[in-house]
């Protein structure tokens, strides 16, 4: 993390507790972490079930509690209830508020930087090139979003929205939308606007007055949550979670869900996704020592001797990449004739929506696992196999799962083209081997991973395949051994 690190703990906790937070001050601490700007620390061995702080809902930023919205017409709020539109110029118009603000010990101590691949230049972005990122990182449509929706409301209110200020240009969109991506909660919407419904999932049933604020249904939305967001995150190594309370003091209380011995670390989690997705949101990569299984499935070549990385790394496998992997595969692609292609393509493409109206996804994740998803090969059978979409639209089931050389082949097609899309293979790109800078090296990071996964995988799907040609071979010698010892009886 190169977040700059405006943090001062103390004007930190002042402002929270006098804003109505709690936190139990024996238990725990903040303090810096290399790499990872501030974090939690235990000072005193904390048993579970130990609430560590309580924010209460009138603590948390979002639209709902800030009074901007009294000081636009109906129809401009209107109009910015879109994505986070409304959160991000709350954000923007309490910062220019300065000391006035009710967050303003909040705000001022939020990072000011970040590493996250939408604030990355062109060149450094370059290093992302192939990767699960490389087409979500939205940098465009965010620019659009800001031009098209927050800048009318900004230039009609200057009283608001100084045009001096540099607290609501497109850089300071990017710097609150940088900290909504890495720091916000989604929570349920009933909370902050009981017309919205749900009232009774705010009570568990069960006589409690603490609920998963993931478990609720209905409409959510995303708060800022000062405290809560103090927290980091690592793979699996969550040991606190954040709850909703409602029947005594509305708000939100974080406890450790395990014991947690004195001086470690105190981690929410961000709900273990893979380094792509962790730069994507975050700005940063987990780099721990792999698990053993993991390792199993990789070779000595592509540990490189570093046996570190994300253990829950994957990479989407797109419906579209798929679908030309299969074109190659059976011949029936953009090489063939025009008039064939387009026959085809056609074909294929109520194959794709049938699928999708089966309400299936059309994006599959690989993984470093022992088993292939079972989604995959029946995605790639309904398109390479002319009787399995008949019997799909005949029976409205899906194809098997069974795996053969055709699929194996599409799956190695896939594969082939994935990779084509990397620069630089894995041996001159991993992070033993690459510059200092972070960026380069967050980048080189998620390469490694990726490629590690889909090497895995072609050595999976070339074992499964042979695998099911021998046992095609056995099934088929014993049946000719029956036919031979049917017919010895019969004479
Ligand atoms: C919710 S905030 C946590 C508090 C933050 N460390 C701070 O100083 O304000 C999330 C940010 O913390 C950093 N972070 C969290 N977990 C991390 C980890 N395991 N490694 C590196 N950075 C981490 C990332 O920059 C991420 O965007």
């Amino acid at each position: 993390m190169s977040e700059a690190q405006v943090f001062d703990p103390q004007g930190f906790w002042s402002w929270f507790k006098r804003s109505g937070g709690w936190y139990d001050e024996t238990l725990l601490g903040l303090k810096s972490y290399a790499g990872m700007g501030y974090g939690a620390v235990a000072l005193k061995d904390v048993p579970e079930d130990a609430p560590l702080f309580h924010i209460p809902d009138t603590l948390i930023l979002s639209p709902f509690n800030s009074d901007l919205k009294t000081k636009l017409s109906g129809e401009e709020w209107g109009a910015l209830d879109r994505g986070w539109c409304r959160l991000i110029l709350t954000m923007m118009y309490e910062t220019q508020l300065g000391e006035q603000s009710r967050w303003s010990g909040y705000l001022s101590n939020m990072p000011t930087e970040f590493d996250t691949p939408m604030l990355w230049n062109e060149e450094e972005r370059q290093a992302l090139a192939g990767t699960d990122i490389q087409d979500r990182i939205g940098k465009e449509d965010a620019d659009k979003e800001y031009e098209t929706y927050l800048l009318p409301v900004i230039k009609a209110h200057p009283e608001l929205f100084p045009p001096s200020s540099a607290h609501s240009t497109l850089a300071a969109f990017h710097l609150q939308g940088s900290r909504v991506l890495s720091r916000s909660f989604t929570v349920p919407l009933f909370r902050f606007d009981p017309s919205s419904k749900n009232q009774e999932n705010d009570d568990n049933g069960d006589g409690s007055d603490i609920s998963d604020i993931d478990d609720d249904e209905g409409e959510q939305v995303a708060v800022m949550i000062p405290f809560a967001d103090m927290l980091n995150a690592a793979f699996e190594r969550d040991n606190a979670h954040l709850y909703g309370s409602s029947r005594w003091e509305k708000g939100f209380t974080m406890k450790s869900t395990k014991a947690i011995s004195k001086g470690d670390q105190i981690y929410n989690t961000y709900a273990s996704p893979p380094n792509a997705e962790l730069l994507r949101k975050y700005g940063h990569v987990d780099v721990l020592p792999l698990p053993t299984d993991s390792l199993d499935l990789l070779t000595k070549e592509e540990i490189g001797g570093w046996p570190y990385g994300n253990a829950g790394d994957e990479v989407l496998l797109d419906g579209k990449l798929v679908v030309e992997a299969v074109a190659e595969v059976l011949g029936s692609g953009p090489s063939t004739s025009a008039g064939a292609d387009d026959k085809w393509r056609k074909s294929v493409e109520k194959r794709v929506d049938w699928w999708l109206d089966e309400g299936l996804e059309d994006s599959f994740p690989l993984s470093l696992s022992p088993e292939l998803d079972d989604e995959l090969i029946q995605f790639i059978r309904l398109l390479a196999y002319d009787a399995e979409w008949m019997r799909c639209k005949k029976k409205g089931k899906l194809p098997t799962s069974m795996m053969d050389a055709r699929v194996a082949a599409v799956v190695l097609k896939s594969v082939e083209m994935r990779k084509s899309g990397y620069k630089g293979s894995i041996q001159t790109t991993g992070p033993n081997t690459t510059p200092t800078e972070l960026r380069k090296t967050y980048a080189a990071v998620v390469r490694l991973g990726e490629k590690r996964i889909l090497n895995a995988v072609s050595r999976l799907v070339e074992e499964l395949s042979s695998n099911h040609n021998a046992s095609k071979k056995r099934k088929a010698e014993g049946e000719d051994e029956g036919k031979g010892k049917g017919k010895g009886q019969g004479q």
